[in-house]
């Protein structure tokens, strides 16, 4: 593997490291404001010329180190695709974190977790602290086990560095039934998932910085966010934008679901870029012209 140039300070690995949202908001300066999802489906596998276990998977994940390291402002593994391999995936999947350190790009590490109190902190403890063989720079977390439930992964993050993605407006359909819903005051499940996620981030909007405390809104989600009331710029943090490719989002739906808030989007696709492999120069160029298109769509 040929090496990666660093173009972003920080890593997943171990040390005293400025807070995700300082050190997001440098790397989408630089290189543009998107995460190129490492999703090893079966069939992309199979297109790359790959077998469907371990040995391919790796292939799969060096290949994408490769490609996408130094390239873009983030890669964003999702963790089922490896999980499904077993020990040996897993054990690709953290080699891929580590590499992703090495060349200074940041990590999101796609496991959606949510869970009660002790078991919380468990899994906080796996992505999120210092040393941990699957730490990453951020990770998505699921709050409909209460948003309070989230709160040692929270406290972890804000302690190492590291960042979280909530999510609120899901880049799938179903999603509404759970995220549309209203309490009794009116406020929709999406909103107060926001409002929270705001108030996690109130000293770093103090500073005039990007809170480390993101939403997950899909780029898919048309005018959700104003219809009820989510307040995207005000919750201060990065917010993670699937849907764009595959899904068929592009750019024009990113500017219209962000408005004002388009300046803390960091868009994220997985197949649209990943189909362009196996080749890394092939994989590298497609990555480049997605994380332009996105910089342009999200410009202020
Ligand atoms: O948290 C996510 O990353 C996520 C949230 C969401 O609302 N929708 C969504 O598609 N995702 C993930 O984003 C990726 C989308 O992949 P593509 O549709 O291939 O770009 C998958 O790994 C999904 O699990």
């Amino acid at each position: 593997m040929s090496p990666v140039t660093p173009v972003s300070p920080g890593s997943a690995g171990t040390g005293a490291r400025r807070p995700f949202g300082a050190r997001l908001s440098e790397a989408s300066a630089a290189l543009g404001p998107l995460a190129v999802g490492v999703d090893p489906h079966p069939g992309l596998l199979d297109a790359w010329g790959l077998p469907d276990d371990p040995s391919g998977l790796e292939r799969f994940a060096l290949t994408c180190l490769e490609a996408l390291g130094g390239t873009v402002a983030a890669v964003k593994p999702q963790a089922a695709f490896f999980e499904r391999h077993g020990s040996r995936g897993v054990a690709v999947l953290e080699r891929l974190l580590a590499g992703l350190a090495d060349a200074g790009t940041l990590s999101v590490l796609d496991v959606k977790r949510g869970d009660v109190g002790s078991t919380m902190t468990a899994y906080a403890q796996a992505s999120l602290a210092d040393g941990a063989p699957l730490a990453a720079d951020a990770v998505t977390l699921s709050p409909f086990l209460g948003v309070g439930s989230l709160r040692p992964a929270l406290d972890l993050a804000a302690a190492t560095g590291r960042g979280v993605f909530v999510l609120a407006l899901t880049s799938n359909p179903e999603g509404a039934a759970v995220q549309h819903a209203r309490d009794a005051g009116g406020v929709a499940v999406a909103a107060a998932v926001a409002r929270a996620a705001a108030a996690e981030n109130a000293g770093a909007l103090a500073r005039g910085e990007l809170g480390s405390v993101g939403l997950v809104v899909g780029a898919t989600t048309g005018t959700a966010a104003a219809d009820l009331g989510v307040d995207l710029v005000g919750c201060g943090g990065p917010l993670l934008a699937p849907g764009v490719g595959a899904q068929g989002a592009g750019p024009a739906e990113l500017a219209q679901v962000f408005g004002p808030a388009r300046g803390q989007v960091l868009a994220t696709s997985s197949r649209a870029v990943l189909a362009a492999g196996p080749s890394v120069g092939a994989l590298r160029a497609a990555a480049r012209d997605a994380a332009e298109r996105c910089a342009l769509a999200l410009a202020p």
